[in-house]
């Protein structure tokens, strides 16, 4: 059975795929399966033939199956929120998540906060009619806004019907760092929907290795390649996580 996002006491530990072709991504996969994460990304936006909605899907298709029990996140993201230049529109973006919703079986989709809302919710629909989960995200490479504004970010996920909210930004101080950390566990509390977040870089990287003790459920982790600045190895998460639940029980 694959893993269900917010379900049991521990994060789950999620590795992006950021190879440019098939070949690299299936030697990636290869290489991270014997690493034993919860939890596959495929960041698509690195993928060269983006454009191509066949393509994409049957590679969608193939990792899902390969991956076997392993659940699987799609995500595009956009060149505004940290990811690579793409050749399709925001709308195009949202129709071929919308194409990875009703033709293949992966279990969720990656959709930015920052789209416009009848897109957001539209993929909601399309998602839900086909059993797949929406994450809703928001990234700032540059800065860690203030509590509330994090706090607007994880309540405005939850009020466009997603399943799951995300916020990824970056610190400057180590107050920053305790800013997220702070609104995460406000969320978790208030939200009936689970949370991600994270602080990046090397300042934030405590985030990644502690934040299920305030109420983060995923934490990204490097397998073979990084996807953002501050992701450590499985290998560490897997220590660390060890020794938060002997000494936590969680
Ligand atoms: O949203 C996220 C989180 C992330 O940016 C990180 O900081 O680990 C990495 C991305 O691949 C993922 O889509």
């Amino acid at each position: 059975m694959s893993k269900i996002i917010g379900e049991g006491t521990q994060p789950l530990i999620c590795t992006p795929l950021v190879g440019r072709n098939q070949e690299i991504v299936l030697a990636e996969l290869a290489n991270v399966l014997e690493k034993k994460p919860d939890i596959i990304e495929w960041r698509a936006d690195f993928f060269e033939a983006i454009a191509n909605t066949d393509e994409v899907v049957a590679l969608a298709n193939t990792i899902k199956e390969i991956a076997g029990d392993l659940t699987i996140i799609f995500t595009i993201r956009s060149i505004r929120e940290g990811g690579q230049t793409i050749p399709l529109s925001d709308s195009e973006a949202m129709e071929l998540n919308a194409a990875i919703c009703t033709n293949t079986s992966v279990e969720y989709v990656d959709c930015e906060l920052s789209n416009l809302p009848e897109h957001f919710q539209q993929l909601c629909k399309v998602a839900r009619e086909n059993s797949t989960k929406i994450i809703a995200s928001f990234h700032n490479f540059n800065c860690t806004p203030s509590k509330e504004s994090l706090e607007e970010r994880f309540t405005q996920a939850e009020e466009y019907g997603a399943d799951v909210a995300k916020v990824a930004v970056m610190p400057k101080t180590l107050e920053d760092v305790l800013t997220l950390l702070s609104a995460t566990l406000e969320a978790k509390n208030k939200l009936k929907i689970p949370v991600i977040s994270m602080s990046m870089g090397e300042l934030g990287a405590v985030t990644r290795l502690f934040g299920g003790v305030f109420g983060s459920t995923v934490s990204f982790a490097v397998g073979q390649s990084s996807s953002a600045p501050g992701q450590v190895p499985i290998e560490d998460l897997n220590t660390v996580f060890h020794i938060v639940k002997k000494s936590m029980g969680m």
